[in-house]
C-alpha cells in the first residue's frame, strides 16, 4: 500500500499535518526503519500540502509502495458496529440484550429507532456471528405461546438446534414457544429428579424439560402439548438426544389427553404461567400421594399460586417445598415457580 516516508526526526510533525487532512490510514500502524518513518496513507497528498509540508518541515518526502502491519479495532460491543451509523444520541436506548436460540438472535427494537431496523439487525448478525436475526413484533400469545416476529438479517429461517447443557432443542421460533432464560430452572428440576420416577410434562412445547430430565435420569416423562408443530419437534428431539430415560409425546389438550392416559405420577411440570390455574384439578388428580407439582404462574407475589394449589388439593395436605422468581414478565409480574408435595 502507499505510504510517505519521512525522515525521523520530522516525523511528529508531518504525521499531525497528515493528519489535519484526513490523510492518514489508521487502520494500519506507522511503521519506523533506521533513519525513517513510513506514513500509511488513505490517499495521496495533494500538492499543496507536499509543498506546504516541503516548506514549512522538510523537502526530503517520497512516497512509497510498502507493507504495514494492521491496527485494525474489531468491534467489542454490539453498539461498537452501530457507531458513524446511528445518530449517537439514539445509541442509548439500543437494547443490548437479545436471546440467542441455536443459530437465530431475537432482539427489541426501540419504536424511535423503526428505521435503523435493519442497520440494528445486520449488527446484531455481526455481533453474535449466528445466522439470522429477528425482531420481536408482538408479546407472546395465544394457546400455543408464539409470538410474531420479523426477519431482520440473514437467512429468512427461523428453525434451529439450540444446546443447553448436553441436550439438544430443534425448534422453529415463529411456530413454537421455547425460552432460553429458563435453561437454568431446567436444571433445578432435573436435580430433583430420581431414577424410576414417572413424570407428566403438562404443557411441554418441544419438550425441553422432559428431555432435559430424561437425558439425566431412567425415568418416563409424558410430554403433552396441544400445538401440531411443537408436537413435531418434541418428536425430534426425542430422536435426536441420547436418553437415559424415556420420553412420550402426545398432541392434543392435556384434559383430553389425560382422560385416555390415566397417568400416576410421581412429578407433573405445568409451565403454561397464565392459565395453568385452570388445570390444577387434573394435575391434582394424576399426582400420586406424596408426588411434587411444579406449578408456574405470573404474579407479583406467592400467596396467589400458594393459594391456588392448597384450595384444589384440598382435603389432601400439601408442602410448600420451594418459591422461586423464575423470570421478570413485567413491571412488578413475575414468571413465579411453586414446588409443592402433595400428600
Ligand atoms: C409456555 S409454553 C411452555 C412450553 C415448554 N414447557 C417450555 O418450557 O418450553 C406452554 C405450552 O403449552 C401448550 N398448551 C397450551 N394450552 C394447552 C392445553 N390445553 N393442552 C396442552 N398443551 C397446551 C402451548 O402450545 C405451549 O407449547
Amino acid at each position: 500500500m502507499i505510504g510517505l516516508k519521512v525522515p525521523k526526526q520530522n516525523a511528529d510533525k508531518i504525521r499531525r499535518m497528515l493528519l489535519k487532512e484526513s490523510t492518514i490510514d489508521l487502520d494500519w500502524k506507522i511503521k519506523r526503519s533506521g533513519e525513517f518513518v513510513f506514513i500509511p496513507l488513505v490517499k495521496i497528498p495533494t500538492e499543496q500540502l507536499m509543498d506546504l509540508i516541503g516548506e514549512g518541515v522538510c523537502c526530503n518526502l517520497e512516497l512509497v509502495e510498502t507493507e504495514f502491519e494492521s491496527q485494525r479495532r474489531e468491534p467489542k460491543s454490539f453498539t461498537d458496529y452501530l457507531k458513524g451509523k446511528i445518530d449517537p444520541e439514539k445509541m442509548d436506548e439500543i437494547k443490548k440484550s437479545f436471546d440467542i436460540i441455536g443459530d437465530v438472535v431475537i432482539l427489541e427494537v426501540p419504536e424511535d429507532l423503526e428505521d435503523e431496523r435493519y442497520l440494528i439487525g445486520e449488527a446484531a448478525l455481526k455481533f453474535t456471528g449466528r445466522k439470522a436475526v429477528f425482531r420481536k413484533k408482538s408479546e407472546i400469545k395465544g394457546i400455543i405461546r408464539t409470538r410474531e416476529l420479523e426477519h431482520l438479517a440473514g437467512d429468512d429461517s427461523s428453525e434451529t438446534v439450540h444446546r443447553e447443557f448436553g441436550c439438544r432443542f430443534m425448534l422453529d421460533m415463529r411456530k413454537v414457544y421455547f425460552s432460553p432464560r429458563l435453561a437454568t430452572e431446567r436444571r433445578r428440576i432435573g436435580d430433583q429428579v430420581v431414577d424410576g420416577e414417572t413424570i407428566l410434562d403438562m404443557f411441554a412445547g418441544v419438550a425441553p424439560f422432559s428431555i432435559a430430565i430424561a437425558k439425566r435420569h431412567n425415568v418416563t416423562v409424558y410430554a403433552i402439548d396441544i400445538n401440531e408443530d411443537a408436537y413435531y419437534y418434541m418428536m425430534r428431539n426425542v430422536e435426536i438426544n441420547k436418553l437415559k430415560g424415556e420420553v412420550k409425546p402426545f398432541l392434543g389438550d392435556v384434559e383430553k389427553v389425560l382422560s385416555y392416559l390415566k397417568v400416576e405420577a410421581d412429578r407433573i411440570i405445568m409451565n403454561l404461567p397464565g392459565t395453568a390455574w385452570q388445570f390444577l384439578p387434573q394435575a391434582v388428580k394424576a399426582l400420586k400421594p406424596g408426588g411434587t407439582l411444579h406449578y408456574y404462574e405470573f404474579a407479583s407475589d406467592y400467596d396467589t399460586p400458594i393459594e391456588r394449589i392448597v384450595e384444589t388439593a384440598y382435603p389432601r395436605k400439601v408442602e410448600i417445598l420451594g418459591k422461586r422468581k423464575v423470570k421478570s414478565k413485567s413491571p412488578g409480574v413475575w414468571h413465579m415457580g411453586i414446588d409443592a408435595r402433595i400428600f
